[in-house]
């Protein structure tokens, strides 16, 4: 059987990490860090290219636009990428590529770790090492983190430990894999899609707003006239400060009848939104036009909201694609 050509992209994160002085610093080359697997050679044919070397605590909507085009560009040459990436944003780079790349046939995977890969005690070789291997798979395509023996689907992932190898998790949806001794079990198989679809521009306009008690909806007033889109991060199943002095209503009302896009979701980890359960949320869903994320995460949201009004301003429209499943985003 002929090897499958991966592509091994790059960015930077702890697993291309060097100890400085002042802390860890991404500073090994792609070359570099492959050079740390050489038994890759007997899975897969890697070729390597670095289109960044960033903390990810860097990374913004124009990387993804280069990520995007990247992968475009080198699409009909290999079988599979791997972007190895740091973990602190890696959630939304995999939500991003979800919805710039769709219906991709061919896998596109995410990988980092916790431990740089020139440190004795380190995730970074199993995590590269899996990756590849689910690269290489007939099975696989389109866009997921390979992390601590787990494939989890791009719009449903989420970084839940800050330390630990198992860093990742995956919300309202199962696991698609896991990767066991050198080994793919599937517990979720996916058709693969025909043809690949790219898009190429991003609204990074997108803000988000965690309530708190006693927060001041002027702050919110602030972010909505600085955005295109904010989302709401408000408690339980979604609604918000209801007395009038509060002045939700009131802002919000005013800014979606300017044309701007207000998203309700959940800062609960699991099970998401649903605003017409409680007076709180179910009279603001019946009186203005706002979205709603249900089970969608909120990386997720953030994401698709920057690919939706990178392409279209109109609200009906907005509103459709939002609803819209993606990569199994929402499932409401
Ligand atoms: N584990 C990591 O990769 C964390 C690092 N700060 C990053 O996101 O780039």
């Amino acid at each position: 059987m002929t090897k499958k050509k991966i592509l091994m992209i790059g960015t930077g994160g702890t697993i291309a990490s060097k100890i400085t002085p002042n802390g860890l610093d991404p500073q090994l080359t792609s070359e570099e860090i492959l050079a740390f697997i050489p038994g890759i050679s007997e899975i897969c044919e890697v070729d390597t290219l670095q289109i960044c070397n960033i903390d990810s605590t860097n990374i913004a909507p124009d990387i993804w636009v280069l990520m995007t085009d990247t992968i475009r560009g080198k699409y009909e040459q290999y079988d599979g990428f791997v972007v190895t990436h740091g973990t602190d944003t890696m959630a939304y780079t995999a939500a991003a590529l979800s919805y710039m790349i769709q219906d991709s046939p061919k896998p596109i995977i995410i990988t980092g770790a916790q431990k740089p890969i020139n440190m004795e005690i380190t995730d970074s070789k199993t995590n590269l090492f899996d990756s590849f291997l689910y690269a290489s798979s007939d099975s696989a395509s389109g866009v997921q983190i390979v992390f601590n023996g787990k494939v989890i689907l791009g719009t449903r992932a989420r970084k839940t430990h800050s330390k630990s190898f198992q860093a990742f998790s995956s919300i309202n949806y199962p696991y698609l894999a896991i990767i066991q001794d050198g080994r793919v079990i599937s517990y979720i198989t996916k058709e693969k899609a025909g043809a690949p679809r790219f898009y190429d521009s991003l609204d990074a306009k997108v803000a988000l707003f965690k309530l708190t008690p006693g927060v001041d909806s002027d702050i919110l007033a602030y972010m909505l006239e600085r955005n295109d889109a904010v989302i709401i991060e408000s408690y339980g199943v979604g609604g918000i400060p209801s007395a009038p002095e509060y002045g939700y209503f009131k802002v919000i009302n005013h800014w979606i009848g300017k044309g701007k896009t207000v998203v309700m979701t959940t800062q609960v980890p699991n099970e998401g939104s649903d605003m017409e359960i409680y007076k709180v949320g179910h009279e603001l869903k019946a009186r203005v036009n706002i979205l709603e994320a249900y089970d969608m995460i909120t990386e997720a949201v953030v994401c698709k909201l920057m690919w939706i009004l990178g392409q279209t301003q109109d609200p009906a429209r907005i509103k459709e694609l939002f609803y819209t499943t993606i990569s199994n985003d929402i499932l409401y």
